[in-house]
């Protein structure tokens, strides 16, 4: 660890603080904002390691030379001598009250052996925090060399959606501190808050984020056997399963956190509802019979409702729930359909309670929805695990699905007629675009290349929902 000794006797308060061995520099740190350089210690303890310890910068009103930022778990944070706002006087012996920031880098740069640093602390008291007990699901991708408003870019953490970081401090409202859950390494990165990151996302929306889900203006898309139903109806061109319209663009959500907890199913619990997303014709109504069958016992469907007339093979409450036009239309008003749209002068859909039924059996719910539903299901009582199943490439698609069939609503029928290089190149738009619009709230991604593969692929992963634990909102977890 850094040594403390006392400073030059007649300045109370005034720290000499000595690093065991040389510097390490960063002498090519953008200097952006109002931050110039990190510095980076050994402690007695890490002698192998670099360990980012601090960044400093000039205040702009005193002009003296601060520390402005301790990295959570470094060096310098461990070693609880410096802190945010102290002044930074000498360096080996020499003052710096003057110097510009990359003179300093330059004297720490010529510095052989142990470093002096004199310091001053500021008078302000650390306020205690809850550091290191929040956890953070990131859900976009993020790359600090890439980032032009980063103070530092050496002091940035990279993270992938998907990630669960630690936050291990908020002091700072645009960069908060944070560690990749699990790092053995204790020292924190920069990340951009959520605020901040927000409003980044918000002025860039326009490109990025607002891409409505329509692939081409070929009618295609066929009637789903799951009553996922068509994407677009066959005449009008409009979506036939509609929550709220507007849920299709989802302008309103700008994806960049969310607060998680971990959380292992109880084996009193219900179990939790497994969501699967895919474009049309990927193979989800495949994958899904195949699980039933696997186990029936186990696995469940929803029956959809429908305002069609029965036929006189089907029972009421097997193939659908059989109910009138008008309480269809009172239903839909009062929200109890998580997805419904209109076929050949019909109403069909996915009621709320249908789910509710199947978990009620203490069965596991397999639910095939469109994408853009999902976030109305992810609430605690159904603690969604959303899959989504992604075609391979076209060119697997071509030699795998040579036998297969595809209904397509081009047929008014509904019959099952063989795919179509259209059908292909839909099927791939389509995932690309549902990925890039809602892959933050995918928990799995499971690729339909072969049919066996991706069975025991789905097969594992329902088996180790029921046992493993899970990061999930921290709002499903209390009441
Ligand atoms: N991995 C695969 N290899 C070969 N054929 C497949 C594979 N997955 C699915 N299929 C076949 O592709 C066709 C379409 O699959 P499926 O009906 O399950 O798709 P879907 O996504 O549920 O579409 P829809 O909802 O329109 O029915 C079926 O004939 C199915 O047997």
């Amino acid at each position: 660890m850094p040594a403390l000794s006392a400073g030059s006797g007649n300045e109370t308060g005034l720290y000499e603080m000595l690093t065991a061995l040389p510097a390490q520099l960063q002498p090519h740190v953008d200097s952006q904002e109002d931050l110039t350089f990190l510095w980076d210690m050994f402690g007695e303890k890490s002698l192998h390691s670099l360990v980012k310890g601090a960044t400093i910068k000039k205040d702009e009103h005193t002009g003296a030379i601060v520390v402005a930022r301790i990295m959570r778990g470094g060096a310098a944070d461990r070693s609880g001598l410096i802190h945010v706002g102290d002044e930074l006087r000498e360096v080996n012996g020499i003052p710096v009250e003057d110097k510009r920031p990359e003179e300093i880098i330059q004297i720490l740069a010529q510095s052989q052996g142990a470093i002096t640093f004199k310091i001053i602390p500021s008078i302000k008291e650390d306020v205690p925090s809850k550091e290191g007990k929040m956890y953070i699901k990131a859900l976009f991708d993020y790359d600090p060399f890439e980032d032009k408003a980063i103070p530092c870019k050496e002091a940035g953490l990279s993270f992938k959606k998907g990630d669960i970081l630690q936050i291990m401090s908020q002091d700072d409202a645009t960069w908060w501190q944070a560690k990749h859950e699990g790092d053995a390494n204790p020292r924190a990165g920069l990340i951009p808050s959520k605020h901040f990151q927000e409003r980044r996302f918000a002025l860039r929306r326009p490109e990025v984020l607002v891409q409505p889900l329509k692939v081409s203006n070929r009618k295609s898309s066929g009637f789903r056997r799951s009553f996922r139903l068509s994407r677009k109806d066959k005449k009008t061109n409009k979506s036939m399963y509609e929550c709220k319209k507007s849920d299709q663009y989802d302008t309103a959500d700008v994806p960049t956190y969310e607060e998680v907890s971990p959380y292992r199913r109880q084996n009193n619990e219900k179990y939790r509802l497994v969501v699967l997303v895919g474009p049309v014709g990927v193979g989800l109504n495949e994958l899904k019979r195949k699980l039933l069958i696997s186990d029936t016992q186990h696995y469940g469907v929803t029956v959809p409702h429908t305002t069609r007339a029965r036929r006189s093979q089907e029972s009421d409450g097997v193939e659908y729930i059989f109910i009138s036009k008008h309480l269809f239309e009172t239903d839909v008003q009062n929200n109890k359909f998580i997805e419904y749209g209109e076929y050949k002068n019909n109403y069909y859909g996915t009621s709320i309670d249908s789910v509710r039924s199947v978990l009620a059996k203490n069965k596991v719910c397999l639910l095939d929805v469109q994408p853009h539903t999902v976030k109305h299901l992810r609430t605690l009582e159904f603690k969604p695990f959303v899959i989504f199943i992604k075609p391979p490439s076209i060119e697997r698609l071509r030699e795998t699905r040579r036998n297969a069939k595809i209904i397509s609503s081009r047929d008014d029928q509904g019959t099952a007629k063989p795919f179509t290089e259209d059908d292909f190149q839909e099927m791939i738009k389509s995932a690309q675009i549902m990925e890039s619009q809602y892959g933050h709230l995918f928990d799995k991604i499971i690729v339909n290349d072969d049919l066996t593969v991706a069975y025991n692929e789905l097969k594992a992963t329902f088996d180790k929902l029921e046992t493993d634990t899970y990061w999930v909102p921290v709002s499903w977890l209390h009441s």
